[in-house]
């Protein structure tokens, strides 16, 4: 048999309830025997890489994308040990790191802010001028009110430019972060959440995070609208006694009282977001599935279930824009009330000679700076408040009971590029689970295991944590002999594809063990034991990059030559459909492969699987096609 020939073996899958054993092919008949070594393949790796933009060319290699691995690991390990996915600790320890252009938001925020609050005493010092009452000449007075409108959108460039430069870094990292902690979760977790919930985690949820502080760097939000706030009313107070705390008063009530209104539309707001997420998944179902919507006439059917959500999605957003005019009048009736409050006082003050024109005009700027300040104020703590549910939602799903040790371990150690210390449990700035790293000691390569023991199954009972009431395996012995193949046959829903997870370790038995030449495969790191086993799936999936990258993607770290790729391709049977397609080996294959049929994909899974050159080789097939000759 084919595998046999370089010392693999082979467990074969069949659904078909028919018992089919494929009977191995003698070594003559293996594509492979030509072209590849009869024990471990041994590929020769040229110190070449190939650059994954189409590059055609028979001499171009294949290599992996470019990763920060140092920063990788210590994520990992970081991930390891903190219960939560973002803790506040974490985000000041990346925030800390850019003291020095803080340093420098602080000097522009407080800068900028000082001349926007200088704005309305030059005015009022302005009106004095005008009526003969100012004290120094009017182009002098021009003069600095120019310098000033000068000078704050330079302070404000630099404040915002920083804040930006800072953010984008911040959350660039904790983006990083939040995508390497999804990945060392369990299969369970994958089970659990859909691929929707879990990419908005990073796309809404810590969208959410970056506009905190993207959205509130405006004039009248965030911080400036807090150093505002303060400033205008230290200043109020210093021109009147009197009116200052009246004025101060009456805007921060009636704005309070603007925020409890806007907080009670929190709901429309909720039920417009969601009506526009069910929008948005329905038309990219209908659109995925367009084949199957085509066959089976449901046009009509994927059109009114369309029509339903946009019509409430249309409801929702002219409610939604009756509550925004609203929120727009109040924000304006603050201003308003505040004014004539203003009016009605200080001109009572200006009449009876106990306050200037100047301070009356500058009060009226101020009250304009002070209600837009406490608006923007309110506005940001919204905001806070939708972060804090956001980041509250991402730890609650990246919980770190749902972490695979043992494939984050491993994917640490590798990344890290050395052994971590399991003597003392510590790894980096962090402490990783002293648990299994104690189990995950092996004296044994698990390559060299794996190449020459067989594989027993002992006693394996099995369910699937989700359904941990259904026993899917029930005490299985099973023994799966080295350099021979193996197939499984038996109804559809037996289990076949249950034992194909737990030899790749997508799960672990509830009971029993699993053993390669007597060692029990749990003492190995996921990414150690993902070495030596290669699995083509029922229903391969394909990454939207060339054929020849995805045919490569099981040797990341290597660099590999396109002749090695080739060599593969040719034992799957692949070589001939990639050279007729329009770029060869440099034609990308579309969302998920779906450029290519069905068989084609399942050809180039094989050559990936094949050029993995791993001891162990699953085939998990949806029916048997072996008949069909698929290697032959
Ligand atoms: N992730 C899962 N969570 C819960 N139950 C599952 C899961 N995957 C499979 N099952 C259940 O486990 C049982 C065995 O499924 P399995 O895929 O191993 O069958 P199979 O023998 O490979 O079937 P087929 O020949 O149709 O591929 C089925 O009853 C199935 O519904």
């Amino acid at each position: 048999m084919a595998i046999s020939t370089w010392s693999a073996r082979l467990l074969l899958t069949p659904a078909s309830s028919r018992a089919t054993l494929w009977p191995p092919r003698p070594p003559a008949a293996n594509p492979l025997s030509s072209s590849f070594p009869r024990k471990r393949l041994h590929l020769a790796r040229p110190p070449r890489a190939y650059i994954s933009a189409p590059a055609p060319g028979p001499e171009a290699a294949y290599a992996a994308p470019t990763l920060d691995a140092a920063a990788a690991a210590a994520d990992v390990a970081a991930a390891i040990s903190s219960s939560d996915a973002i803790t506040w600790a974490g985000v000041w320890a990346l925030l800390s790191r850019h003291r020095a252009r803080i340093a420098v938001c602080l000097a522009a925020l407080v800068a900028c802010t000082a001349c926007t609050l200088s704005m309305p005493l030059f005015s009022g010092r302005f009106f004095e001028t005008l009526i003969g009452r100012g004290n120094e000449p009017l182009w002098r007075l021009l003069s600095k009110i120019a310098a000033l409108y000068t000078l704050e959108p330079i302070f404000t460039i630099i404040f915002v430019i920083n804040m930006t430069i800072i953010w984008e870094q911040v959350m660039a990292r904790l983006r990083s972060q939040i995508f390497r902690r999804i990945l060392i979760q369990k299969m369970l977790f994958f089970d659990r959440h859909k691929v929707g919930e879990l990419t908005g985690l990073l796309t809404s949820d810590l969208g959410s995070l970056k506009s905190i502080v993207s959205d509130n760097i405006s004039r009248d939000r965030g911080l400036r609208a807090l150093s505002e706030i303060i400033g205008t009313l230290c200043i109020l107070f210093t021109l009147s006694t009197e009116l200052a705390p009246v004025l101060g008063l009456l805007m921060v009530s009636v704005s309070v009282l603007v925020a409890i209104f806007k907080r009670s539309t929190v709901p429309t707001f909720k039920s417009y977001g969601i009506l526009q997420a069910r929008i948005s998944d329905c038309a990219s179902e209908t659109f995925s599935a367009i084949r199957t919507v085509r066959s089976f006439g449901g046009e009509k059917r994927q059109i009114s279930l369309f029509d339903n959500l946009a019509s409430a999605y249309q409801i929702s957003g002219t409610k939604l824009g009756v509550l925004k005019s609203a929120n727009e009048s109040l924000t304006r009736v603050v201003v308003y009330v505040s004014l004539m409050a203003l009016y009605i006082l200080g001109g009572r003050k200006v009449n009876a000679g106990k306050l200037s024109v100047g301070t009356m005009v500058s009060f009226i700027g101020y009250t304009f700076t002070l209600t837009f300040a406490v608006q923007g104020a309110v506005n940001t703590l919204s905001d806070l408040r939708a972060t804090l549910a956001s980041v509250e939602r991402i730890n609650s799903v990246l919980s770190a009971k749902d972490i695979d040790d043992s494939l984050a371990y491993g994917l640490a150690k590798e990344l890290d590029g050395k052994e971590l210390d399991d003597s003392n449990g510590v790894y980096e700035n962090g402490s990783v689970k002293k648990h299994f790293m104690s189990e995950l000691k092996s004296s044994s390569s698990c390559s060299n295991l794996a190449w020459s023991g067989d594989i027993h199954l002992k006693e394996v009972h099995f369910s699937y944590p989700l359904r941990s009431d259904v026993e899917i395996l029930n005490g299985l012995d099973l023994t799966i002999e080295c350099g021979k193949v193996t197939a499984l046959v038996g109804p559809s829903g037996a289990g076949k594809s249950t034992v194909v997870q737990l030899l790749a370790r997508y799960y672990e038995p509830t009971q029993g063990s699993i053993t390669v030449a007597g060692e029990d495969i749990r003492v190995f790191d996921k990414r150690e034991w993902s070495r030596v086993v290669s699995l083509v799936n029922q229903d391969p999936v394909l990454f939207s990059v060339s054929v020849g990258e995805n045919i490569a993607y099981g040797l990341p770290d290597d660099v590999v030559s396109k002749d090695e790729i080739i060599k593969a391709a040719k034992a799957a049977n692949a070589h001939e459909f990639i050279i007729s397609l329009p770029q060869g080996y440099d034609t990308l294959v579309g969302e998920r492969g779906s450029l290519l049929s069905g068989g084609q994909r399942q050809r180039i899974a094989i050559a990936r699987a094949l050029l993995k050159n791993a001891p162990i080789l699953i085939l998990d097939e949806k029916k048997s096609k072996l008949r069909k000759g698929m290697y032959v």
